[in-house]
């Protein structure tokens, strides 16, 4: 059973959702709890051809959405974690990125990691869109970096219990 969307009372910046033809009759993305970072979104896969995933094979799944970010944030596209559970299905590029100027069709890099073929069938949620502040930096290039304690030590220098 599908719980009711929830309107939650955090009112955030607005983004534009345009639909295109083939994502018609599909509903809009929307936060499925109160607290939800964020929102599915669905295969807008024509409803007689399931776009079938083999076992390490990857595809481009169609949203049917064209986005209008607020120029300070981006779209991250994340996988939902019982389709990866279940089905090893995960975004490939996770976080995909979607940037504010992007005014193409968002769409979800799937991979299959299971070992069984994954159809994708319309209005499928498929991932996640979590929708993030970005801040662009300076780039001032500088002889040489600051001391610190850490150094350059990375990649497991303080231990690993
Ligand atoms: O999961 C994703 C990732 C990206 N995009 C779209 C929106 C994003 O703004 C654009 C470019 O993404 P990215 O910068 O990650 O890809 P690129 O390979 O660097 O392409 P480009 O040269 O177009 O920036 O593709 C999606 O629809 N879904
Ligand atoms: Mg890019």
């Amino acid at each position: 059973m599908r719980t009711a969307v929830h309107s939650s009372s955090v009112i955030g910046p607005t983004v534009g959702f345009v639909r295109l033809p083939h994502g018609e009759g599909l509903p809009l993305p929307a936060y499925e709890s109160a607290g939800a970072a964020g929102m599915d979104l669905r295969a807008a896969v024509p409803e007689d051809r399931p776009l079938l995933i083999l076992p390490g094979k990857r595809a481009l799944v169609p949203t049917g959405l064209v986005l209008e970010i607020p120029e300070g944030m981006e779209g991250q596209v994340r996988p939902r974690s019982g389709l990866a559970f279940k089905h090893g299905l995960t975004v490939l590029n996770s976080p995909g990125t979607v940037d504010s100027d992007y005014r193409g069709e968002v769409k979800v890099l799937l991979v299959n990691l299971g070992d069984e073929d994954f159809p994708v069938t319309r209005g499928m949620r498929i991932a996640q869109i979590v929708f993030a502040p970005v801040t662009q930096v300076t780039v001032e290039e500088r002889a040489l970096a600051g001391g610190t304690t850490r150094g350059a030590g990375g990649f497991g220098s303080t231990g690993t219990a």
